[in-house]
């Protein structure tokens, strides 16, 4: 059973079509990554997924539920994750005192007895996390002096605290210097090392998609172009036409 099933999603504007009759499915431990010309549907097709909006027609389905109407918090529950272009990390706080607020957001309070342990337990599962996103290091330094590519790091850390299955990336690497792409690259390769957990990612930089990409599924006017291994996309004429003269 797909972890993500998206089934002839449409999503309009008046009668513009910005999500066009898409249907695609996220396996269980699958990496998906999503390209398409600037304009062709891949945040829309985010914001359906996560319930941001509501499609005009068409079913999704996390592992076989029909979420179609669930609100984004009822979607993130049920094991969806998603990071977005802006970051939600306090800035005035250490990287570790991140990661454990959101550790704790996930366990929810706890009564005085118990507390003791619930605060030894979110540090052990924020120290665990932050070696997961290789940032152990900087455990203690504040958040907002972090470069690019290690807040990216704190950005999927943030994500990792609430236990998703899925998780959606939207440009993992925006903003981050050539320097540090091998290493965020290589975190987020193993988001889907361990335990069957899924990644659909929406990302410009062809070489990290075609390093990391189980599939790729090519959005062009808000209709599925492709889906196929990363070789048999960049060879697919239809593919190659769509973006003659347009940047990825
Ligand atoms: N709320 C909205 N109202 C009007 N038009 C919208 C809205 N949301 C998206 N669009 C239009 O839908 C199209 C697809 O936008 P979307 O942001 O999903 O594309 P994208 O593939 O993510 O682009 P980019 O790579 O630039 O982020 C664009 O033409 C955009 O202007």
């Amino acid at each position: 059973m797909p972890t993500v099933a998206v089934d002839g999603v449409t999503w309009r504007i008046g009668a513009v079509p910005i999500v066009d009759d898409v249907t695609l499915h996220l396996e269980p431990g699958e990496f998906m990554a999503l390209i398409g010309p600037n304009g062709a549907g891949k945040t829309s097709l985010f914001n359906l997924i996560s319930g941001l909006r509501r499609p005009s027609a068409g079913r999704i389905l996390l592992d076989g539920t029909d979420v179609t109407g669930l609100a984004p918090h009822r979607r993130a529950r049920l094991g969806l994750g998603r990071t977005f272009q802006t970051s939600a990390v306090f800035g005035s706080l250490t990287v570790a005192e991140n990661v454990a607020l959101a550790v704790q957001a996930r366990r929810g309070g706890a009564t005085r007895a118990w507390r003791r342990r619930r605060d030894r337990d979110i540090a052990v599962r924020a120290d665990q996390i932050l070696a997961d996103v290789r940032l152990s290091e900087r455990a203690a330094s504040l958040a907002g002096s972090l470069a690019h590519g290690e807040k990216r790091k704190l950005e999927i850390a943030l994500l990792l605290a609430g236990e998703p299955r899925v998780l959606l990336l939207d440009e993992p690497m925006a903003g981050v210097s050539a320097e540090e792409v091998p290493a965020l690259v290589s975190v987020i390769r193993g988001l889907t090392a361990a335990g069957g957990r899924s990644v659909l990612m929406v990302e410009h930089h062809m070489d990290v998609v075609l390093d990391v990409a189980d599939r790729v599924a090519v959005l062009h006017h808000g209709a599925l172009l492709a889906c196929d291994t990363p070789g048999a996309v960049m060879a697919d004429a239809f593919v190659q036409e769509a973006y003659l003269g347009e940047q990825l």
